[in-house]
């Protein structure tokens, strides 16, 4: 069998990839959650606010009370809809802008950052994400990480999430996500994810995909360790 192809593009997943599961359990969500009683309170009806609250079924978007009991249900259970995300990334914006959030990247994330996109193979390796997280709320977190320089975004060349590519479980986005990118063919792109099943979708798309290992992670299956190569750090590539 042919040695599978360097990659061109590297697609990486956020949570339990590139940072903690707990910055995003034990961080991010208790803080949306206590910015958002407020949100509800002073923002309401403000222009800013009503495209985040109108993204709700209006069954849930009736009252701040039944939005607030809404959310509160959502973000107990994880559910990764993109109208809740749309919302977290609203809610954590005035804690990245005023230093309150900054995201824990892993140590090797920022430096293999850097030298993908500086790889002397002429034009270097593009950096992607893709992340069930808003797009708003990637940038947010590029921006402000724990690294030096803290702003990773100049060197990340697109950002997809479940409302631009789709569910990060289906084939068809990581279709979506290679076609938008089309002289790249799908062979020469490398996802990076601590989901099994999102590895198990890239890969049937054409994709080249690994699991991340990351401390704090859910355990790996046998199975999957078998079917799948499993990195801890991105050193390792
Ligand atoms: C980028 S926003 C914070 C992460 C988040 O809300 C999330 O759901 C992350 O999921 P992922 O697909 O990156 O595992
Ligand atoms: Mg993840």
């Amino acid at each position: 069998m042919a040695a599978p192809k360097r990659p061109r593009v590297v697609l990486l997943d956020i949570e339990g990839t590139v940072c903690p599961i707990s910055f995003v359990k034990d961080v991010l969500f208790p803080y949306a959650l206590q910015a958002l009683p407020e949100t509800l309170k002073t923002q309401w009806d403000s222009p800013a606010f009503a495209p985040y609250r109108n993204a709700f079924p209006p069954e849930h978007a009736a009252s701040p009370a039944a939005l607030e009991e809404h959310v509160r249900d959502l973000m107990s259970r994880d559910v990764k809809i993109s109208y809740l995300k749309s919302l977290q990334g609203y809610l954590w914006e005035s804690g990245y802008k005023n230093g309150e959030l900054k995201a824990p990247l892993f140590p090797d994330v920022a430096p293999k950052i850097a030298s993908w996109r500086n790889a002397d193979d002429g034009g270097g390796v593009q950096v992607m994400i893709y992340s069930s997280g808003s797009v708003a709320a990637q940038k947010l977190l590029f921006r402000h990480t724990n690294g030096e320089p803290a702003d990773l975004t100049p060197d990340i060349a697109d950002f997809f999430d479940t409302v631009n590519a789709g569910p990060k479980t289906e084939t068809s986005s990581y279709q979506k996500i290679a076609s938008k990118h089309a002289t790249i063919p799908a062979s020469e792109w490398l996802f990076l994810s601590d989901n099994v099943l999102e590895v198990e979708a890239a890969k049937k798309a054409g994709m080249q995909s690994f699991v991340v290992e990351r401390p704090g992670n859910a355990p790996l299956s046998e199975g999957a360790r078998r079917e799948h190569r499993v990195i801890k750090s991105f050193d390792e590539l």
